[in-house]
């Protein structure tokens, strides 16, 4: 039994519980300053057919070690991942609380960039083969208040052979446009790391 089998709750501490019961309502015990918010997101994300995904306590392989993902690990950020069977495209929805700053009030940019490519690699790695990460342009447009809810969107765009193109976007619930990124993934030749 892998760790994340053994400790579930570990990285989905506020709504595992909710994952479980394939529900788009999450539990009460929610944290309030983003709870609310969350459930009225959430709708409309299902409604673009995107859906909760409820197997992260059984992945095998390269995703099994998912507890120690620097990202969904992390004290301050909570991310409610979404994926869309349709073409793949994957939704962190995420709350950045208090310590993630880099400019005084807002999100540090090595963070806006770690959660494009951790929900870009997910769209990737929930595709197709294990891939890395081996370039990233990002465009910031706005500054990220912390505190606040993002919508971070990951998307494949072509793979040909052994390298994947693929796409992200960090925007306010009202969609206006924090980030974006591309990036390239490659398929390693020899050795497939464990994440
Ligand atoms: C259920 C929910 C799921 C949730 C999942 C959450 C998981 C989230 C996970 C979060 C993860 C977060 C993500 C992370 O943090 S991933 C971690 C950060 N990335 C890395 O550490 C990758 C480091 N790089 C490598 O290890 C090697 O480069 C690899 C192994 C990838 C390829 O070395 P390998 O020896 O195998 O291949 P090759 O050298 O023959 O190259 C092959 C081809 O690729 C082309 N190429 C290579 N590099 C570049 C480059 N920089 N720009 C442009 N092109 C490049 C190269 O020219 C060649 O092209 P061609 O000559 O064939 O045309």
């Amino acid at each position: 039994m892998s760790s994340v089998d053994a400790h579930p709750t570990i990285v989905y501490p506020h709504y595992v519980r909710a994952l479980d019961e394939e529900k788009a309502q999450l539990p009460s015990s929610f944290p309030r300053e983003y709870s609310e918010e969350f459930q009225h997101i959430l709708p409309k994300l299902l409604q673009r057919g995107f859906h909760i995904l409820t197997k992260l306590n059984n992945q095998k392989g390269n995703l099994s070690n998912i507890s120690k993902n620097f990202v969904l690990s992390h004290p301050h950020i909570h991310v409610v991942i979404l994926r869309r069977a349709l073409d793949g495209a994957v939704i962190y929805l995420a709350y950045v609380g208090s310590h993630v700053q880099g400019p005084s009030g807002f999100m540090h940019g090595g963070a806006t960039a770690a959660l494009l490519d951790d929900c870009v690699s997910s769209a990737v790695l929930l595709s197709g083969p294990f891939a890395m990460t081996v370039q990233m342009n990002v465009q910031y447009r706005k500054p990220v208040p912390l505190n606040s809810v993002v919508i971070v969107e990951g998307y494949v765009e072509q793979t040909n052979g052994r390298k994947t193109v693929a796409g992200g976007k960090m925007y306010h619930p009202d969609g206006a446009l924090y980030a974006e990124a591309t990036l390239l993934f490659v398929r390693p030749r020899l050795v497939e790391p464990k994440m």
